[in-house]
């Protein structure tokens, strides 16, 4: 069993019968997905939120209800993958796209739980490109003004063509290297005019499933 597929699966233990589920996006939180999908099939009872136009499809193939997070009060749990996660369970995220609905599926969870394999856990997030989600419209400018604070951006392209999220936006991704103070920059991002959302996390998890060779390892925020 691969790393991705030990900490996905391992994450669905976590899910309660009865529960509002939230479902991540990406290829490690895909396996705990499928997890759920065999135990709806034996009977658990969950009602699943969905992060993203592929989760949706993937969920619905595999025989999980699905509900609108605007029909719902709570979500119990939410399950995600990361692309980064520092000592304090910060993350960057958003490497598939999903960033945005991420985010809100996560403001909405009373709990959220990360799936990642090793290879994600960092001391200082910021090698991994840092997605911004931005409206179309002004979006060169905001690539320019990016570039004059020297944070490296990249529009995300798809077929020689801008990729657009779910919500009809377009990605930069910063290259930053080493993010020094992740709260100050998650500040900064959400005052400009254009941006709709980031993928910093901050605080992000209340618990990482970490898949290594040895098994899946559990690490609770301090
Ligand atoms: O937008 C995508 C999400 O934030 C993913 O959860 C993240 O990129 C991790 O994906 P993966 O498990 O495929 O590495």
């Amino acid at each position: 069993m691969n790393q991705k597929q030990l900490a996905g699966e391992k994450a669905a233990d976590y899910i309660e019968d009865g529960m509002t589920v939230g479902l991540g996006t990406g290829s490690t939180v895909f396996y705990t997905i499928q997890k759920v999908g065999e135990a709806v099939k034996n009977g658990l009872r969950i009602k699943g939120v969905s992060t993203s136009a592929s989760t949706t499809k993937l969920a619905q193939s595999l025989g999980i209800p699905l509900v609108s997070i605007d029909d719902v009060d709570k979500i119990d749990l939410t399950i995600d993958g990361a692309d980064e996660v520092d000592p304090e369970l910060n993350g960057i995220k958003g490497g598939g796209g999903a960033l945005l609905f991420e985010k809100v599926v996560a403001n909405a969870s009373a709990k959220v739980i990360w799936v990642v394999d090793p290879a994600k856990k960092v001391q200082t997030l910021g090698k991994f490109p840092l997605p911004v989600e931005v409206i179309p419209f002004g979006a060169q400018r905001l690539f320019r003004y990016f570039e004059k604070q020297s944070l490296s951006p990249v529009i995300r392209n798809k077929e020689n063509a801008p990729y657009v999220t779910d919500s009809g936006h377009y990605i930069i991704d910063l290259h930053l290297e080493e993010i020094r103070e992740p709260g100050q920059l998650a500040t900064w991002l959400d005052s400009l005019t254009g941006v709709v959302e980031h993928g910093l996390f901050l605080n992000g998890a209340d618990l990482i499933v970490v898949g290594g060779t040895n098994g899946p390892e559990i690490i609770e925020k301090k």
